[in-house]
């Protein structure tokens, strides 16, 4: 039974767990440019003919591609320098998926992050698609177990989708760890909107052992 009560959104306080600073390639910069993009078109009207502007993005997609390390060299550099939260999936700047999040920690260890999420993330009418609130929640407990100190892959995730979760309106995702027993680790989360419960998750994490170093040694070369 997921407790809510540390979970309330209107807990404030708390100071950001990730840099906003460290944009020294100019990356994030150029990855915003992108997001506004992806929000455009996402069942995108345009009032204009889009050939020429087609033809601009060709260009500047051909020009990056040009001097774009391989993937494999970029994989390699993640996994070298153990910048994985950059390009994650929710709160990567550097991730054109991620909405992105920013998450904040409470002094009791619960993370705090609030989005609007746009028309991408949309699954029924009005409401953020199931798959993506899952996402949210793999993400916030997987990093509240890691800022708790102990840390796993996902085993399982048990979400109950108690109401919509709306798109285009500010929601707020919380969640923390609540147990640890061995290489087994237990968090909950929740989505509200408002003073609405939206959703609420358990995830059960499992410390993997040398599996995690291992694919990092051996993605990083060495
Ligand atoms: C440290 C290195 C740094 C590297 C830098 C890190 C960067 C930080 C990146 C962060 C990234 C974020 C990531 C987000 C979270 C993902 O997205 S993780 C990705 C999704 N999850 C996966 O792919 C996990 C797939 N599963 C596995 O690979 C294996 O299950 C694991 C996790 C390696 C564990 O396997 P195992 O060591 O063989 O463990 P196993 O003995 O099967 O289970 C251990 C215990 O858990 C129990 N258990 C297992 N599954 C379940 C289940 N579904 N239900 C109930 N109990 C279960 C077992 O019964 C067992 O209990 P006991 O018998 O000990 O009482």
């Amino acid at each position: 039974m997921v407790e809510t009560g540390p979970l309330d959104p209107s807990r404030g306080g708390g100071g950001r767990i990730d840099r906003v600073d460290d944009d020294e390639a100019g990356l994030f910069a150029l990855v915003d440019q992108v997001r506004r993009i992806r929000a455009l078109t996402t069942g995108g009207l345009f009032d204009t003919d889009l050939d020429p502007l087609t033809a601009q993005l060709r260009e500047v997609a051909d020009r990056l591609e040009a001097a774009s390390a391989s993937t494999e060299r970029r994989q390699a550099v993640t996994w070298s320098t153990g910048d994985y939260v950059t390009n994650c999936p929710v709160v990567g700047r550097s991730n054109v998926l991620a909405p992105p999040i920013a998450f904040d920690i409470l002094d009791d260890g619960t993370l705090r992050g609030e989005v609007t999420l746009g028309l991408e993330y949309q699954g029924p009418p009005a409401c953020v698609h199931g798959g993506m609130v899952a996402l949210l929640f793999d993400v916030v407990l997987g990093r509240a177990n890691f800022h708790a100190g102990a840390t796993g892959m996902t085993v399982y995730l048990d979400v109950d989708y108690r109401s919509p979760t709306p798109v285009l309106e500010p929601i707020v995702v919380t969640g923390r760890q609540v147990r640890v027993e061995g290489r087994k680790i237990w968090a909950q989360g929740a989505i509200h909107a408002g003073d609405r419960l939206c959703a609420t998750a358990e995830g059960m994490f499992v410390e993997p052992g040398g599996l995690l170093l291992e694919n990092r040694r051996r993605l990083a070369g060495g």
